[in-house]
């Protein structure tokens, strides 16, 4: 159906967006900084509720997803600081945080919140939650997503559905 597309959809674009939290990890521990930026994590929540706005996002909704994002790439930059400290660290040279990796998190955030426009009616509805699950298998065998990393995408899912996140099972 076109909604359980456009959870599809809001999905992959959190999928990819965790998937910059290596880098970023990668960037943070090769240059010594902690992994979180609350200055940053300000910024970021405004420029989602401003943007948010004006495209027809709930701005508190905007709020609580973006929220959910920040910490589920704090769960995978945490996970890859505990491996490096118990089993060394990475070798490849990580991109630029401000140069690369935050105006490509920028651009995933635009992005998503179009894709959160078209998500708005089916968080409203009833069958919400087995919705997202059903999405969410259906992505799962397209992709080969690493399931070490669920803990982090069930953080990030976590407001998508107004009753709540992906039930047990998803
Ligand atoms: O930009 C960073 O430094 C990140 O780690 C990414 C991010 C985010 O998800 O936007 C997550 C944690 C930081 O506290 C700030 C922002």
């Amino acid at each position: 159906t076109g909604e359980t597309t456009a959870l599809t959809n809001v999905i992959a674009l959190v999928a990819e967006r965790l998937s910059l939290a290596t880098p970023v990890a990668q960037y943070k521990w090769i240059n010594h900084k902690p992994i979180t930026d609350a200055p940053r994590e300000k910024q970021v929540l405004a420029d989602v509720v401003a943007r948010a706005s004006s495209q027809g996002v709930d701005p508190d909704f905007a709020r609580l997803f973006f929220g959910d994002q920040i910490e589920a790439s704090k769960i995978v930059q945490e996970r890859l600081f505990a491996q490096w400290h118990a089993s060394g660290a990475p070798t490849q040279a990580a991109p630029d945080l401000s140069a690369d990796i935050r105006p490509h998190l920028d651009r995933l955030d635009a992005t998503l919140i179009q894709a959160l426009a078209r998500v708005t009616p089916v968080r409203h509805a009833d069958d919400c939650q087995s919705q997202l699950a059903e999405s969410l298998a259906n992505w799962r065998q397209l992709t080969k997503f690493d399931s070490s990393e669920s803990d982090a995408l069930m953080r990030a899912l976590n407001h998508v559905c107004e009753s709540g996140g992906v039930p047990a099972q998803g």
